[in-house]
């Protein structure tokens, strides 16, 4: 098959072989960055020994930062090295950031008093936030490159078979989230070690790094069958200094002496492109739609910060298996599979059977609804759990009945918490005689624990010592979560599904990926606004900022709608065809008035959003 470019690539089934590569690297990848990400927060709180809220902090700056590097790939891509090459070099990046990370978390390096825990608090967190550090330059650089490097791969009479590769790419995402979220919790919840064992943070990170490698391995392979355009040049900066030049040209020419413009964009015109200019308009009016965009995100990701240590505090036994807090998470990737289908062939189809216009910006806007109802269920959890936990502060309410007829004086080592259950080691001592003894509690439980008359001390205590539990550990089932993620989950099919396509669809030709690095920033400043508000609103219960961020969603949600309500949908395509046309027409010497006419005509539709203009195919909303 030969390709817009001249590119003669083999296909399969009227696909170009070489997307195969790239699908297999895109599970790759998602697999070794969700399977990574699933355990973080517990990485920090349980390993670092972090709080809740300094977990909950670098997590989402983590995640801001992985979602404001793909601006940076997609310069270096257009307007550098390519998208093949800043694949390449950033994917080495990436799996070099996994290994840090799979480092930063083996004990034994500087446990050199093997008592199973680290001596060089330090050196794990150099080395974790090193690590982190560069998968977010990683796997941010290489997002906006991969889906349009797909793209590129085919030709103009093979559209049915890109949206195909977009569906497929999307379900290759959660696929590769959906197995790792379950791997490597498992992977975490194992004992390892050289000198002792403790659970196994440094296999749950290993194993996405060997992911990440494959993932590279792969695309390399591919690498004789890509159709590999070459960088455009910069587009992104030729939009920032065309905007920058409208700006200060207003500037100069503020004095009323000077007739206005219709649009202050215009004021570029004297020294740039009109359809550049046209461009940017357009660009400008999706950009001013993302303003509240950021909000869904804040909710949507503490799904892996709040959400999972939420499920720490919960019972996770569902009979034949127990699931751990950070696999919960894989509900979302299940629903996603699920849902994205039905929506796509029963839900919309019959939706618009009963003559509803459910245009994107509605989806999007009963996306965010639904997410802000997701975090009113995650209130509602929490105040179960907090109920069941009223009482339990389990270390104070654990008791020692003792049965000697001699003084016995008892204390304890660190409490190690392994997530749901909490092992303690006492030490009992009566003068010159000691001897130690180890329980696991159930989060939340508590004991009181009887000394037999008849201990030794100076031997092994630990068969002696019985227990009775005072209070039952957590009782609150985690599948109390479920409707929480099925209604973010539902959100994220209505928002960010819709939302991609939106963003693709009203971009100008050349400007697509300018639009995406735009949509992804949006993640980036949701991940920022969780740390302002968690900080700034400092609410003693949980629960309480959960209703906070359901509250600030559901006004943003109404504020979008207006805005959603005003905004009128473009054909890029036609509009740019248009301005093309009458260059050319111009270039037949046609009649300069006429031509001027038609020029200030589509530049109004433009601004005013006209809706004859477009063939009926703009909508409001
Ligand atoms: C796994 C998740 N359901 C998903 O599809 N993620 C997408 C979009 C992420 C948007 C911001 N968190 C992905 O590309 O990973």
């Amino acid at each position: 098959m030969v390709n817009k470019s001249g590119f003669n690539s083999k296909e399969v089934c009227g696909y170009p072989l070489s997307i195969f590569f790239i699908v297999v690297n895109e599970f790759c990848e998602r697999f070794s960055y969700y399977g990574m990400r699933a355990v973080l927060v517990l990485y920090f709180k349980y390993f670092l020994r972090w709080d809740d809220d300094l977990a909950t902090s670098i997590y989402h700056t983590f995640v801001a930062l992985c979602y404001l590097t793909p601006i940076l790939g997609a310069i270096v891509a257009d307007s550098w090295l390519g998208k093949f090459k800043t694949i390449i070099y950033l994917s080495i990046v990436y799996a070099i950031g996994q290994v840090a990370m799979a480092v930063s978390a083996i004990h034994d390096i500087t446990d050199t008093d093997r008592d199973g825990t680290p001596n060089n608090m330090t050196f794990h967190v150099v080395l974790s936030m090193v690590g982190l550090f560069l998968i977010a330059l990683g796997t941010g650089g290489i997002k906006p490159c991969v889906a349009a490097f797909g793209g590129d791969q085919f030709g103009d009479h093979q559209e049915r078979q890109r949206r195909t590769f977009f569906s497929v790419f999307y379900l290759c995402i959660n696929g590769g989230s959906l197995l790792s979220t379950i791997i490597t919790p498992i992977l975490r919840a194992q004992n390892c070690g050289i000198y002792s064992k403790q659970k196994c943070y440094s296999l749950a990170f290993g194993v996405p790094a060997a992911l990440m490698v494959v993932a590279l391995v792969v695309f390399i392979v591919g690498s004789g069958m890509y159709y590999k355009a070459k960088p455009e040049g910069n587009i992104m900066g030729d939009v920032c200094k065309c905007i920058g030049f409208a700006i200060s040209n207003r500037y100069k020419h503020r004095s009323k002496q000077y007739p206005s413009r219709e649009h202050w964009m215009d004021w570029a015109e004297d020294k740039y492109d009109k359809l550049l200019i046209a461009q940017i308009k357009m660009v400008l009016k999706v950009l001013f739609l993302y303003i509240p965009l950021p909000m869904f995100w804040t909710l949507f990701d503490q799904k892996g910060s709040r959400w999972t240590l939420q499920a720490t505090t919960m019972d996770g036994n569902f009979g034949a298996i127990v699931i751990q807090p950070d696999q919960m998470q894989t509900v979302n990737p299940i629903l996603i599979l699920t849902l994205v289908p039905i929506m796509d062939s029963v839900i919309y189809p019959l939706i618009k059977k009963c003559g509803l216009n459910f245009t994107p910006l509605k989806r999007m806007t009963v996306g965010m609804f639904l997410a802000a109802l997701a975090f009113v269920c995650a209130a509602v959890v929490q105040i179960e759990i907090d109920v069941s936990r009223k009482h339990l502060t389990y270390f104070n309410l654990t008791q020692f009945v003792n049965g000697m007829n001699k003084p016995v004086n008892v204390s304890t080592s660190e409490i190690f918490p392994f997530l749901i259950i909490i092992r303690a080691t006492f030490f009992l001592q009566s003068g010159q005689l000691s001897c130690a003894f180890s329980r696991d509690f159930g989060f939340g439980s508590s004991y009181t624990f009887f000394i037999p008359s008849t201990l030794s001390l100076g031997s092994n205590c630990q068969e002696s010592i019985t227990g009775a539990e005072d209070i039952k550990p957590n009782s609150v089932h985690m599948a109390l979560q479920v409707p929480q993620y099925f209604f973010i989950t539902a959100g994220e099919v209505m928002f960010s599904v819709t939302g991609l396509e939106f963003s693709y669809s009203q971009a100008p030709s050349n400007m697509k990926a300018v639009l995406q690095a735009g949509w992804l920033l949006t993640v980036a400043i949701g991940n920022f606004i969780v740390l302002i508000v968690a900080e700034v609103a400092k609410l003693p219960k949980q629960w309480t900022e959960y209703v906070l961020f359901a509250s600030l969603l559901l006004c943003v949600c109404i504020i979008f709608s207006i805005m959603a309500y005003f905004y009128t949908y473009i054909d890029p395509t036609e509009i740019e065809a248009k301005f093309r046309r009458n260059v050319g027409d111009d270039d037949d010497d046609k009649n300069d008035k006429q031509r001027k006419l038609e020029m200030e005509m589509m530049k109004r539709d433009l601004d005013r959003s006209d809706d004859e203009h477009y063939k009926g195919k703009q909508t409001k909303m």
